[in-house]
C-alpha cells in the first residue's frame, strides 16, 4: 500500500513573499488526491516542498515516520526514493530514447543487472501504453506520449507516492481524460498514494477521491471530493465555473473597489465568462475493465463513512447517493433526497435505517447521519480533522 503523508502547519515563503502558510492535510494511503488553485498560488512549490527540493519555513511533513522538514540529508535521500514525480513536460532527457530515459533511475539508484533493467523498463512501458516506442526520442513523440513516458520513468523504482504536476498542460481534453484514466489504472495496479496538482476542472471533478484548494496563501479546504464539489465558498464556485465574477482576479485576487466595479458591469449584463452548469458531484471515473479493483477506493469508502457525520449536509448526501443500494444497506444509510424529474426532493429520513447491516466497518465505527438542522452538520473548516482524511 502507498504511504500516508501527514502535513501539519506547513508554511513556505521566499524572502518576504509568503507563498502559503499553515497548511494542514493528510493524503490517505493509496488514495488519489488533487490540489486546485489559481495560477501562482504555490501548487508547484507545494509539490517541491513535499519531496524536499524546497525547504518549508516551518511545519511538518511526515512520511513513514520521517519529518522531511527536519530530517538529515541521508534520511531525505532515502525518503525521496518513495516518490515518483511526473513533471509537466515529462522532464525527459532529449538526447536519450524512451528506453534509456525510463531506465535512467534504475541505472542511477540501483545495482540491477541490465537484464533486470530491461524487464522492468519494458513492463513500465507496457503499463503506460508505450509498447514498441522504446527507441523513439522525446522530440519524435506527441506531448501525451511524453507524459506517459514520464510516468513510466516515475514508476520504475516502485514508488509509494506519485506526485503529478499539471498533467493536462499542453494536452487536449480527450488526451487529458486518457492520461487521467491511466492514473486510475496505475493506482489500481500498484496502490500508490497520488497527489495531482491541476487547473483542469473536468479532471478535478471526475478523477480524485479527495480534493483541496489553495487560495490567498491558505488551504481553503481539503477533504473528500464531495465536500469541495458541493461547496458554497465563493472562491470554489468561481474556480469551478471559470467565471470572472468572484474573488479571483486577473493576477491573484481583487480588491473591494475592483470587485464592486466588476459586479456592476456583470449586473448590467456583461458576460462573466465560464459556464453555469458546473455543479454537483458527477460519477467518479473507474479503472478500465479488467484492471484490478482500486483498493484505495475501497478503503476510502470505509474511511469516509466513518467521518460522514462531520461533513456538510450536501456532501453527506452526495456520498450516500454514490453508494449502491447494497452498500447503502450495508452501511445503514439512505439518501434523504430523491432525484425526481431532474430536481431534488425534501429530506426523507434523518438517520441510519433500522435493523441495518453494516459493511466492512464495525457497527460502532459507522457515523450516524445528522438531521439537516442538527449540530454536526457544519461547513468543513480548513483544519477540520475530517478534512485531512481521518
Ligand atoms: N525558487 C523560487 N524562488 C522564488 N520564488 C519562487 C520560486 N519558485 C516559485 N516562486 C514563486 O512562488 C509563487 C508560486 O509559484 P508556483 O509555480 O508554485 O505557482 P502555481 O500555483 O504552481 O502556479 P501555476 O498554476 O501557474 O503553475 C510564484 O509567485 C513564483 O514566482
Amino acid at each position: 500500500m502507498g504511504a500516508e503523508v501527514v502535513i501539519e502547519g506547513l508554511s513556505k515563503s521566499f524572502g518576504k513573499q509568503a507563498i502559503w502558510r499553515d497548511v494542514t492535510l493528510t493524503l490517505p494511503p493509496g488514495e488519489v488526491s488533487a490540489m486546485l488553485g489559481p495560477s501562482g498560488t504555490g501548487k508547484s512549490v507545494f509539490l517541491k516542498s513535499m519531496i524536499g527540493l524546497l525547504k518549508p519555513d516551518k511545519g511538518r511533513c511526515m512520511i513513514n515516520g520521517v519529518d522531511i522538514v527536519t530530517c538529515s540529508e541521508h534520511q531525505l535521500y532515502e525518503v525521496r526514493k518513495l516518490f515518483g514525480v511526473l513533471f509537466q513536460d515529462g522532464a525527459l532527457f532529449g538526447s536519450m530514447n524512451l528506453y534509456d530515459n525510463v531506465a535512467f533511475p534504475l541505472r542511477e539508484h540501483t545495482k540491477k543487472s541490465e537484464t533486470e533493467v530491461r524487464r522492468i523498463v519494458l513492463e513500465k512501458l507496457e503499463m503506460t501504453g508505450l509498447n514498441g516506442a522504446d527507441k523513439k526520442l522525446p522530440g519524435e513523440i506527441s506531448g501525451g506520449m511524453r507524459k506517459r513516458a514520464g510516468l513510466a520513468r516515475a514508476l520504475v523504482l516502485d514508488p509509494q507516492i506519485i506526485l503529478v504536476d499539471e498533467p493536462d498542460s499542453g494536452l487536449d481534453p480527450v488526451r487529458t481524460t486518457y492520461i487521467s484514466q491511466l492514473f486510475l489504472d496505475v493506482n489500481a495496479q500498484i496502490d500508490a498514494t497520488f497527489l495531482i496538482v491541476t487547473h483542469n476542472i473536468n479532471l478535478a471533478r471526475t478523477v480524485p477521491d479527495n480534493l483541496g484548494m489553495l487560495f490567498r496563501k491558505e488551504l481553503v479546504m481539503f477533504g473528500p471530493r464531495e465536500v469541495l464539489l458541493t461547496s458554497e465558498e465563493p472562491v470554489v464556485k468561481q474556480f469551478l465555473n471559470g467565471k470572472m465574477d468572484g474573488p479571483i482576479g486577473m493576477s491573484e485576487e481583487k480588491d473591494s473597489a475592483q470587485l464592486a466595479a466588476e459586479r456592476a458591469m456583470f449586473e448590467a449584463g456583461h458576460h462573466s465568462g465560464g459556464v453555469e452548469d458546473v455543479s454537483g458531484v458527477p460519477p467518479q471515473m473507474q479503472p478500465t475493465p479488467g484492471v484490478p479493483t482500486r483498493m484505495g477506493a475501497v478503503r476510502r469508502k470505509d474511511r469516509v463513512m466513518q467521518i460522514l457525520s462531520g461533513l456538510p449536509h450536501e456532501a453527506q448526501q452526495s456520498i450516500i447517493e454514490s453508494l449502491s443500494p447494497e452498500e447503502q444497506q450495508r452501511y445503514g444509510v439512505r439518501p434523504q433526497r430523491l432525484a425526481a424529474a431532474g430536481h431534488r426532493s425534501a429530506p426523507q429520513n434523518d438517520g441510519p435505517m433500522p435493523n441495518h447491516h453494516q459493511g466492512q466497518l464495525p457497527d460502532d465505527q459507522v457515523a450516524s447521519i445528522p438531521h439537516p438542522g442538527r449540530p454536526g452538520n457544519h461547513r468543513l473548516r480548513p483544519h477540520d480533522p475530517g478534512s485531512g482524511g481521518a
